[in-house]
Parts: C-alpha cells; structure tokens; sequence
C-alpha cells in the first residue's frame, strides 16, 4: 500500500474563481473553455481590440488602453500592451478583486498579450488571487521578433504567477496537427487549454474525498522557469483505472510518462462515479509510481462526482525545470504508458472515452533521437480522418452526364433516317446503371458544350452534335407541321407532299435542298421561303400558299406573276416578290 497525505483544505466555491482571456488567442482560449461547458467560473475579457472583445462570448468584457490604442490592437508592441492596461488598471483590479483563483489565458508572442499579462498578473495577486498561467508560445514561422518577445514575457510571468502552464503551439501544430491548416492548429491548441482549465478547475474546486488545495496546485506546478507536465484521461469498463491513467500517461505533454522520471512533486487527481473503488485507486496509483521517482512527493485527491457516471477520470500534472526537458531521454518512454499494465489484463470491456489531455509540451526533442511514440497513440484515437477518400467516393455524384438521347416517343420520325449505329452506353467506374435517373435530375447544359468526360473521342462529340442538330430540326419540323395542319385547312395543295423543308438551317447538308435541286431559286426565293411563319399571310390573314419542290418548275406562262397571277401582291421593299426577280431585274 502507497501511503498518500491527507490533505485536509477545503476547496474553493467556484464563485471565487475567475477565468480571463487576454489578447486575440486568450479570447479563443476562453471562448472555447465556455463553449466546452466552462462550469461555475466567471470569464473576463480583455483585449485592445475593441472588434476581438465584441466577438468573445464572456460575459464580462473590458476594453485595453481605450484612449491609447482606440480600439485598435497593439499591433506586436508589448510596450502598447504594457502601457493599454496601466490605462485601465484600477478596472482591472476592481474585476479581480475578492477572488482566491485567477486563470489567466494568453497567446504570447503579440503586443496585448505579452505586453499586458505581466501586469495583468501582478495586479492579481496583488488583490490576493492565486494566478495560474496558461500561455502558448508562438510557432516558429511567426518569426524571432516574437519569439523573443514571448520569451520575455514568459521570464517576467514565471517570477509573478503563481503557476505557470507552457504549450508551444509549434510543437503543438507539429505533432498533432501536421497535415491541417493554422485555423485548426490554434482550434486544436484551445481545446487542449481549455482541457486543462477543466481538470485545474476540477482539482481545486470540486469538493472531494481527499482535496487537492491551492498549495498542492502550486508545490506540484511552481519550479523556477519551468514547464508544465499534464496528461488527463477518462475511461469507463472493468478496467476504466488503468486505461484512464494510459490515456493521461498518452498525452505529449508527458511524453507517455517519460518526462515524470525527474519530477520532484506530481500532482494526481482521480475522480469518478459512486461506483468508484478504493481497490481501483489503489492499482491507479501503483502504475503510475512506475513512472515517479521514490522520492518524488505525490500529491493525491480524489472526488466522487455523480455526474461521471461510470466513467472515471484521472489528471496528473507537475512541472520540470526546462533544463531537464532537453535531457529527456526516449528510450525511457518506450511503452511507458504500457508497462505498468504488464500485471493487469487487459479487457475488452475497456471502453476509452476521451484520451483527453492530449497536450503538447513545449519540450525541444533533440532531431538526432526518435521520436517518441506519441504519433502511435495519436493514431490509435477513434479519430476518423481519411477525408480525401469520402470526397473520392462521392466524386462520381457530382458528374455531369451527356443527356439521354431520346426521342420523343409522340412525335413522328420527321424523315426516316438510316439507323444510327447503337450506341453503347458510357460505362462509368463505380457508378450503377440505377443512378442514371439520378443524375439526370442534374443541371446538363441543354446547348453549348457539353464537357463530359465520357466524350473523349471526336466521334461521340460529333454524336451530340448531331443529336443538338437533330432537335433543332425537330423543332423546325414541329413548326412545320403546325403550319402544315393550318394550310390543310385552307390550302388543297398542301397535301401535295412536295414541301421544300427549308427552315431547320441547322444541319444544312441534310436538309438544304441543293442548287440543282431548286432549279432557278435565287436569294430572294431563299428570303421567300425564310420568312417567318407570321409573315407568310397577307393583310387578310389568308395564309400565303408554300413554296413547294414545284417551284422548280414554275410556269411563267400566262403573266409576269405566273401562277400567283390574280393574287394578293407579296410586297417586300416595293418588289413584288412573287414576279420572277429576273422579270423585276428586266423591269429596273
Ligand atoms: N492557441 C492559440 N494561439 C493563438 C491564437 N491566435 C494567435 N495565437 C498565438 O498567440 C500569439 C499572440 O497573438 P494575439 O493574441 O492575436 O496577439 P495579441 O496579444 O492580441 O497582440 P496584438 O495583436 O498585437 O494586439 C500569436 O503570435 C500566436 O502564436 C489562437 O487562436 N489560439
């Protein structure tokens, strides 16, 4: 048995607890710690920039240097930020005042952030306010300027907090991220942070078994410039302890409980269900002792929390000076985080809920050494990724196929034409002859090209084209027949069967009658014939006879109109146009 002290603190009410973002990141952070169910704690915001602060879903919010800045951001200068909350200090103090816990949130690196935090913190704890940091150092690419500038900050905050919580974001985007966007990197940095706000939250606030106090937080995260070790797991099944405590142990910010082998104090917080057995903390504890050193002072709490339900969870955080995370040594960490289950079998029933604590610490891995094996952690989380493969899949959804070629079944063949060759149907990979109809449903360009990538080869090209043409004709024919339909009414040589068909003009080779075949006809005839439908009746509405492959043989004999002799004039620019134009030319 592993004798643990009993710490006898109370805990502090959440009312006393006080959650701030400062600058552009911290109102992310904090935004995402409400988002997440920040329960109990009252969230400040503080920034320069007056559009950021309008955005944040705190509930208290206070503007940064309103007179320096105007609303504006400190644009990367921390003197800004430093001189921005001088100008509001007495604000500051006010929204802090009474308060025992103070987490503060900051990206450093910036003007307001860097700038302001310093200040911000020793006004808190001037108001008596126990102030943990929880700071991002900026990535590499943001350049040195910011590094520097960061760097700076995190010196003077390491003197004023009292606990001091490091991510790197370039460690962060690196490891966990590597393949996505800043966007999802910072999201991804938040969510860690606001993980962690929880789980602090949960140490010192939640009434328990055994308490974790205020001291406690401090022994376990207080060294002189150091960083934070934190993992949080939550599992539930029969061995929901040990697989909870692999999943804290999982988190980078552990290195997979590698980097607890130079701890001086660890701080471990178990909590779950009423359900939750002395028998179970016990074989908790006995893995993680594995990875402490003997002489390693464990800080230990415990809380039944019905809202856990069966699960339960488990928050291990220290701290170790930055020279020793230089000197981690990988070989250590080589199934770490599986060795202390050696005794314990493991059961399908083990249900991992929320790895949780997946935090990366800002530790310079030397490049010569393997990487530890976080990424084979990161791969066994339940996180669904292959994105690219879904898009794949419903690429075919998204094709644009030729329309179908069918005729309509009511309209009579206008001429018959030789049978065209069948032609096979385009055969699609992947895609099922039932989702045709589907397709259909989608918007095809009726004309123009259509850039379908089924139609390869010229010849199909021509194939719609022809099809395009062939409508055109069918409407032309449409039209023809509607005209038809009337002259049968009035005309009894309509039915002669003898009508030029000239109006398609869309696939002239087949439909144009050649100049041998229409004899005499010259462009005026051709402007006859061409003339719309409407125009081919006179002022009294009868409907003007159609030219017809008669023409050809006109009879001239009898007059100069011919056979349209007695007739109503058809007058185009004073031309009668039903006298032969080369009587009209002689008449000129
Ligand atoms: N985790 C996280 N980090 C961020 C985010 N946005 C920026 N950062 C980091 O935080 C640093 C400071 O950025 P901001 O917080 O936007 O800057 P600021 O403190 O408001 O300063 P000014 O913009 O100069 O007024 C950056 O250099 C980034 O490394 C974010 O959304 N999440």
């Amino acid at each position: 048995m592993i004798p643990f002290e009993r710490n006898r603190q109370q805990t502090i009410p959440s009312s006393s607890l006080k959650v701030i973002g400062l600058g552009g990141a911290g109102a992310n952070m904090l935004d995402r710690a409400a988002l997440d169910g920040m329960e109990g704690a009252e969230l400040l915001a503080l920034n320069t920039d007056m559009r950021t602060l309008a955005q944040s879903v705190a509930g208290e919010k206070l503007q940064l240097g309103p007179n320096l800045t105007k609303g504006l951001g400190a644009g990367g200068d921390p003197e800004l930020g430093k001189q921005a909350v001088l100008e509001v200090e007495a604000q500051v103090r006010d929204a802090v005042k009474g308060r025992s816990i103070v987490f503060l949130c900051v990206g450093l690196g910036g003007g307001t952030g860097s700038g302001a935090a310093p200040i911000v913190t020793r006004l808190a704890r001037e108001e008596g306010a126990f102030v943990v940091v929880f700071a991002t150092m900026p990535f590499g690419f943001e350049g040195q300027r910011r590094r520097d500038q960061a760097e700076t900050a995190l010196n003077e905050l390491a003197v004023l907090s009292n606990a001091l919580v490091t991510f790197d974001n370039g460690r962060m985007g690196e490891l966990v991220l590597a393949k996505q966007g800043i966007h999802e990197a910072f999201s991804a940095a938040d969510r860690m942070i606001s993980e962690s706000i929880k789980a602090v939250t949960r140490l010192v606030i939640k009434p328990g078994l055994v308490n974790v106090g205020l001291d406690d937080l401090m022994t376990a995260l207080k060294t002189n410039r150091s960083r934070c070790l934190f993992g949080s797991g939550i599992a539930k099944g029969k061995n929901r302890a040990q697989t909870a405590l692999k999943n804290a142990l999982s988190s980078p910010l552990l290195d997979r409980g590698s980097l607890l082998h130079d701890a001086e104090s660890v701080l471990v917080h178990v909590s779950g269900g009423s359900e939750m057995t002395l028998y179970e903390v016990e074989l908790l504890m006995q893995g993680l002792t594995k990875h402490v050193p003997e002489s390693a002072h464990i800080l230990f709490g415990a809380a039944i929390d019905e809202a856990m339900g069966d699960s339960l969870s488990v928050t291990v955080i220290s701290a170790l000076p930055e020279n020793k995370l230089t000197a981690t040594m990988p070989g250590k960490t080589e199934g770490a985080a599986d060795s202390i289950f050696e005794a314990v079998e493991d059961d399908d029933d083990d249900e991992e809920v929320d790895p949780g604590g997946t935090f990366v610490p800002a530790v310079s891995f030397k490049k010569s050494e393997p990487e530890p094996e976080v990424e084979d952690e990161l791969e066994e989380e339940p996180e669904p990724e292959p994105v690219p493969e879904k898009k794949e899949k419903s690429a075919p959804k998204r094709t644009i196929l030729p329309p179908r070629r069918e005729k309509p079944k009511s309209k009579p063949e206008p001429e018959p034409e030789p049978e065209p060759e069948p032609e096979p149907e385009p055969v699609i990979e992947g895609f099922e002859e039932d989702e045709w109809d589907e397709e259909e449903d989608e918007e095809i360009p009726a004309r123009g090209k259509v850039e379908s990538p089924f139609l390869d080869d010229e010849d199909e090209e021509e194939d719609l084209v022809e099809d395009e043409d062939s409508a055109q004709e069918e409407v032309a024919l449409k039209e023809d027949d509607d005209l038809e339909d009337e002259d049968a009414n009035d005309d009894e040589d309509s039915d002669d069967g003898e009508v030029v068909r000239l109006t398609s003009g869309a696939d002239k080779s087949k439909s144009e009658p050649k100049a041998d075949e229409l004899g005499e006809l010259e462009d005026d005839d051709w402007a006859t014939v061409h003339k719309p439908k409407s125009s081919r009746k006179d002022e009294t509405g009868e409907a003007k006879k159609r030219p017809s492959a008669g023409q050809a043989e006109l009879e001239l004999d009898g007059g100069p109109r011919g056979r349209f002799e007695g007739e109503s004039p058809n007058l185009v620019d004073g031309e009668d146009l039903d006298v032969p134009p080369y009587l009209r030319k002689r008449a000129k």
